[in-house]
């Protein structure tokens, strides 16, 4: 998937006028769609009364209301790569305002093949050495022998340095490539850089009348030629998965989805990785966002990336992970973008400020984990998105070995 030329020197002039853009392309799609913002990024409610999209939510691991997201303003939507412009409720093959009658005369003058930058500004992350992960590790053995919690998804950032003049582009079309079953996004932040992910996890998913989630856990990575169904799992990593599934059953049931459709589990691949998935699903023709809302907030962190009891592990998190885990484990997508909204959880993903690539990994620990092997597993995680960073695309990515 290459983005066209036109496309291309909309998102530059984003880029150049300080606007914030989003670039994505879904699970299994063969084009991108984008959405780029005139104003700068505001609040809004995702499921709700007066939710009236399309716009690109993201949101923060640590937030008070999951259900009010930073939002990218859907301005200037790119669908089948084609160009349009907010008028009013509807949408138009020219600018409507000033705003994007500016914006489209600086794409019209941009050169299609300067590279895009993510800006050297914002806050960057304190990276977690191995010895400190592996004590990080221990310490949260210890507590849940201490029966503090059950689990907690422990986690830490890693820098590697980006190639000079690297393009934003370039490397989400080649983390598309790689990884054709994932959400691949690009979102760029004036003042905050850009994030760069290749996701395997549904937060929610409402269209068509249909509400889609899953539980997603337990990680192995390749050693030799295995098929998925051969994989075996031992019983840590399968309780482990039972925890988040139970957890998700839980939230929709509170949320007043009883009659919800449940799969799985079952192994799937990504990238290099392989993991444990349960789904769920459940019928929400007539909802009028209330109750989506509710089950967003319930859900939003997950046990996947949290831990569970959610409290304990999240002051635990908050006591000694050391680090502001910013939009990672937070989610992102589009809301009322033709009239559905998918929200992935932002996993196997990098902040890039400047030239420098900050990735974001971590991994869910129970009373049996081992400091080194959950150390090995952060290092696995970061070849997702480290693959297009440390080097150029070669096809997509295959799950060579299990293990
Ligand atoms: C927290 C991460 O993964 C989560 C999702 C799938 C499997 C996980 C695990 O095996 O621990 C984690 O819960 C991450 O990739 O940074």
């Amino acid at each position: 998937m290459i983005l066209s030329r036109t496309v291309r020197a909309l998102l530059g002039a984003a880029a150049d006028t300080s606007r914030p853009f989003a670039v994505w392309r879904r699970p299994n799609a063969s084009g991108a769609e984008s959405i780029v913002g005139c104003s700068a990024i505001g609040r809004r409610q995702i499921f709700g009364d007066g939710n009236d999209g399309p716009f690109f939510a993201l949101n923060r691991f640590v937030t008070a209301d999951a259900n009010l997201a930073d939002a990218i303003e859907g301005d200037v939507l790119v669908r089948g790569g084609e160009i349009t412009f907010r008028a009013g409720a509807t949408y138009a093959a020219g600018p409507d305002t000033d705003a994007q009658a500016a914006l489209h005369s600086a794409a019209q003058s941009r050169d299609p093949d300067a590279p895009i930058h993510a800006d050297d500004s914002g806050v960057r992350p304190v990276q977690t050495d191995r010895a400190a992960y592996e004590k990080l590790v221990k310490r949260a053995v210890e507590a849940i022998g201490a029966g503090a919690f059950r689990k907690v998804v422990t986690s830490r950032c890693e820098a590697r340095p980006l190639p000079e003049g690297q393009d934003l582009i370039a490397l989400f079309e080649a983390l598309a490539a790689k990884l054709p079953t994932a959400y691949v996004c690009l979102v760029r932040i004036p003042g905050e850089g850009a994030w760069l992910v290749g996701t395997p996890e549904t937060l929610v998913s409402v269209r068509d009348g249909r509400l889609a989630t899953i539980a997603l856990a337990g990680t192995q990575w390749a050693q030799e030629a295995v098929a998925l169904a051969d994989i075996c799992w031992p019983d840590k990593i399968i309780e482990e998965q039972a925890l988040v599934s139970a957890y998700i059953r839980r939230a929709l049931e509170a949320a007043g989805f009883r009659d919800h459709e449940e799969t799985g589990p079952r192994t799937v691949a990504a990238a290099n990785l392989v993991h444990l998935r349960s789904d769920f699903a459940a019928d929400v023709k007539g909802e009028d966002g209330a109750r989506l809302g509710d089950l967003l907030t319930r859900l939003h962190p997950t046990s996947a990336v949290l831990g569970l009891p959610k409290a304990p592990a999240l002051d635990f998190l908050t006591a000694h992970e050391g680090y502001d885990r910013s939009y990672y484990t937070g989610f992102l997508g589009p809301v009322g973008f033709d009239g559905a909204t998918d929200l992935f959880v932002n996993l196997r993903t990098a902040q890039i400020i400047g030239g420098t690539a900050y990735l974001y990994v971590g991994g869910g620990i129970v009373a049996q984990s081992k400091p080194d092997v959950e150390w090995q597993e952060t290092v696995e995680k970061t070849k997702t998105v480290g693959t297009v960073i440390d080097g150029p695309a070669d096809g997509p990515a295959q799950l060579s070995r299990a293990g």
